[in-house]
């Protein structure tokens, strides 16, 4: 049997997300989520698509409540489930497991086939991603032991930003102190923001190296990306994934001189920080919550606090719109992926109000509608606007089997969306 199957894993700070994809034609064999890894009632649901062998019946969905200790158990989990439906991580057809890896830092700039040295510098890297280098790891680690010999491959989500210019990577502090601590720009999402910007691209009928696309990554974590031709120019996070647009749980841009204070004068530790700011600011720090149904539900109750939420996040992603305006020069289209982009009409609606001079207009029924195309990509645009708005879902686990595929194969991978 030819090995032509891919599994991603796709590891977050709380959850691990996974799909087994059939390279040959790009079908999904099974996917699977497990959420709230560490707490007691950690919760997997699987999906299976297609039969590896008669066990399972295809479109079965399987639910398990359990504690999940860590994400070893979780994967173990996830592995157990397809082994259920022959597809586990001992099957012939399996040619190589891809992990989004979230830090790569400046060295990774291409799909990395992981050894221990690899594996030592993504452990390097866990102070500046300390939500999800770790989870990465254990994401990889834990795979090797259940599929000894296959092709582990790493997938960065740094990647797609190593184009930056130096003039947008460098923060403007001294160069031997940055330069020593490689502090300085990395950006994330990189994967998503490369797929949806070349999906954006084919949607208006152009090739990617013809066209500026300013890409709206909303999920729980969120960052913006300028790119220009194809290529990634700006983007909003930083150092670590908490810079730039209110996330979440995350503050995203702050007076770095707020750290001061809070040691200084709140009296807290640099680790009390760093945890308000990660997990306890942005929407749940503003309004307690941090699932925007929740928060527009509460705004049509008219819920103040959810309001002025939701008024700080549209702020921010304006502002940046603006920004990457002037990066850009010229704008073709301003697209909106990832949970909160691609499921919420109001945060779209909002973020473009009021930048008909910036020549955007949204289109209230578009917005409103679902897309005629099969992954729900489309244009929202007003007829008469001269910058297209575009939803796009990303796919980050095709991307990443396809990237992993190309790597094992020694092929070129897919470029179409
Ligand atoms: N139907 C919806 N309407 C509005 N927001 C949604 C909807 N579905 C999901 N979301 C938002 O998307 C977020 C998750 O986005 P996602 O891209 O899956 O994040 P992550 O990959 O960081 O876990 C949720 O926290 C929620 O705020
Ligand atoms: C980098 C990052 O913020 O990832 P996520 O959105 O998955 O938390
Ligand atoms: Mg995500």
């Amino acid at each position: 049997m030819t090995a032509t199957r891919v599994l991603v894993l796709n590891s977050g700070s709380s959850s691990v997300k996974y799909q087994l994809l059939e390279m040959t034609d790009e079908s999904r064999l099974a996917v699977g989520l497990v959420e709230r890894i560490g707490e007691n009632q950690s919760r997997l649901t699987h999906v299976c698509l297609r039969r590896g062998s008669p066990v399972a019946s295809e479109g079965e969905r399987r639910e398990r409540v359990e504690e999940f200790a860590d994400h070893e158990a979780a994967l173990r989990a996830a592995a157990e489930e397809l082994a259920a439906d022959g597809l586990g991580l001992d099957s012939p057809g399996l040619a190589a497991i891809g992990h989004r890896v979230v830090h790569g830092g400046q060295w990774f700039t291409r799909p990395t086939l992981v050894d221990d040295d690899v594996l030592a510098e993504i452990r390097r890297l866990v102070p500046v991603a300390p939500l999800h280098n770790p989870a990465n790891l254990t994401g990889i680690t834990t795979a090797q032991t259940l599929s000894p010999g296959l092709p582990q491959v790493a997938v960065f989500d740094t990647t797609f930003h190593t184009t930056m210019p130096e003039h947008a990577a460098r923060y403007a502090i001294d160069v031997g102190t940055a330069d020593e601590h490689r502090v300085r720009r990395y950006g994330f999402h990189g994967t998503s923001h490369a797929y949806v910007s070349r999906r954006t691209a084919e949607l208006l009928g152009k090739d990617p190296s013809e066209v500026n696309v300013i890409v709206l990554h909303l999920g729980n974590g969120a960052s913006v990306s300028a790119v220009e031709g194809g290529r990634c120019v700006d983007t909003s996070m930083g150092l670590t994934p908490l810079e730039g647009l209110v996330m979440g749980t995350r503050s995203g841009d702050l007076d770095p001189a707020v750290v001061f204070h809070l040691v200084r004068v709140a009296g807290m530790t640099v680790d009390e920080v760093d945890e308000l700011l990660n997990k306890r600011s942005g929407l749940v720090g503003l309004c307690g919550d941090n699932d925007m149904r929740e928060i527009r539900r509460r705004i049509e109750e008219g819920d103040e606090r959810a309001q002025l939420a939701f008024d700080i996040y549209i702020h921010r992603i304006k502002k940046y719109i603006g920004a990457y305006y002037a990066v850009l020069g010229r704008v073709d289209a301003v697209a909106f992926t990832a949970g909160v982009g691609e499921n919420s009409p109001p945060v779209r609606e909002a973020a473009l109000a009021g930048l008909e001079g910036l020549g955007l207009a949204v289109d209230p029924a578009a917005n409103e509608a679902e897309g005629p195309a099969a992954d729900g990509a489309r244009l929202i645009s007003s007829r008469d606007a001269r910058v297209a708005a575009a939803v796009v879902p990303t796919d980050e686990e095709l991307e990443i089997a396809r990237q992993t595929y190309a790597l094992v194969t020694g092929r070129e991978p897919r470029q179409t969306g």
